[in-house]
């Protein structure tokens, strides 16, 4: 007797009928498309990281609309404001209107001593959204960031003189703490999914932090953006197209230095970094440190590790760097970190 068939993953519904419902809903089975391939969505539920805002409120519609029945929504509570309750009452309310499950985690998302408020909150909603996926048994989570804040997360990269990776700005798809995260709208501006569900009537919150500016994001937000785009129309997609011939070049980058590093072993041999240029010894040594201990060690840092790996010719001839919180020694022919000193 002939196995029956495989159930195969339910498919989208039509993204005309959802894209005529809510602007969004193509660019996200495009990029559906694109990550799950044309069988449609994931085995487990698909979850949205939802914080009640504009953005996500419009993502959460928009995948409800492609994938009834498999959307779960997922919020995290920071905290930090007082209006942090009352962010979580809409959510939930709103996700129970919509007949879909809610899940929620409280984290402390205070700074640490020297970690800026914007990344601590960040890292804090990165590890609470993983956290949430696994449990729910959601391989992947969708977040709402589009146009105007992949532009903003260039200008704010090259505000701080960061290098390639910075300028790379966001991925549309990456991993982080085992789960996957997607950005279906990263070419979608801003403007388009707040008017569509201000015309649809569809209440959102306002996040009064985001007016706050002593955040630099919220500085280049309200006052670098508007500039730019009096200036030059199409700045934003212009600076999009930038972040990917930096994020092309970057995977170039890190393919030669698995390449060196293949070469050199890891950790480093000394002698055999020597033989490399000094830029491809830096690119070695960068991708090193990021990938083995997850440390990333400033200009004049890295500047300091070549100059010593340069002047290491004899069999006595110390290395030591303090990077991040550890540091970068010699041990016998090869280097090592240590992550805390
Ligand atoms: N508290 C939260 N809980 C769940 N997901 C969140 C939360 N804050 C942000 N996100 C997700 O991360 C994305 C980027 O965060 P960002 O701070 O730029 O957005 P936001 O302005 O808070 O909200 P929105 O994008 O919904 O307008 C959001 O689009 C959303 O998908």
């Amino acid at each position: 007797m002939a196995a029956s068939p495989t159930p195969r993953p339910k498919r989208a519904r039509s993204a005309d009928a959802a894209e005529a419902a809510l602007p969004g809903a193509q660019a996200l089975a495009d990029w559906a498309l694109r990550h799950w391939g044309p069988d449609g969505v994931p085995e487990g539920p698909v979850a949205v990281a939802f914080s009640g805002g504009a953005d996500s409120t419009a993502l959460l519609l928009a995948a409800h609309a492609l994938w009834p029945g498999r959307v779960i929504a997922l919020h995290v509570h920071h905290g930090l404001q007082a209006a942090a309750d009352a962010f979580e009452a809409q959510v939930r309310e709103r996700c129970a209107r919509l007949g879909l499950a809610c899940h929620v985690r409280r984290v402390d998302a205070r700074a640490a001593p020297g970690q800026s408020p914007e990344d601590a909150a960040r890292g804090a909603r990165y590890a609470a959204l993983a956290a949430l996926a696994r449990e729910a048994g959601a391989d992947w989570v969708l977040l709402a960031q589009h146009l105007d804040d992949q532009a903003e997360t260039v200008l704010l990269a090259l505000s701080r003189g960061a290098g390639l990776p910075g300028l790379a700005a966001m991925p549309e798809a990456f991993v982080r703490e085992g789960v996957r995260f997607g950005r279906p709208w990263l070419g979608l501006r801003g403007q388009a999914l707040r008017d569509a569900l201000i015309e649809r009537g569809e209440a959102f919150v306002d996040d009064p932090s985001n007016a706050d500016l002593r955040f630099t994001r919220n500085r280049i937000r309200h006052r670098l953006s508007p500039a730019w785009a009096e200036a030059f129309e199409g700045y934003r997609e212009a600076l999009a197209r930038s972040a990917a011939h930096a994020a092309q070049a970057q995977r170039l980058l890190d393919e030669l230095a698995a390449i060196d590093l293949a070469a050199t072993g890891t950790p480093p041999r000394i002698a055999a970094l020597q033989a490399l240029s000094r830029e491809r010894q830096a690119n070695a040594l960068r991708h090193w440190l990021r990938q083995a201990h997850g440390v990333a060690p400033s200009a004049a840092q890295l500047a300091e590790l070549l100059d010593q790996v340069q002047a290491c010719r004899t069999r006595g001839h110390a290395i030591r760097l303090k990077v991040a919180a550890g540091v970068v020694c010699r041990e016998g022919a090869q280097l090592a970190y240590t992550p805390s000193i």
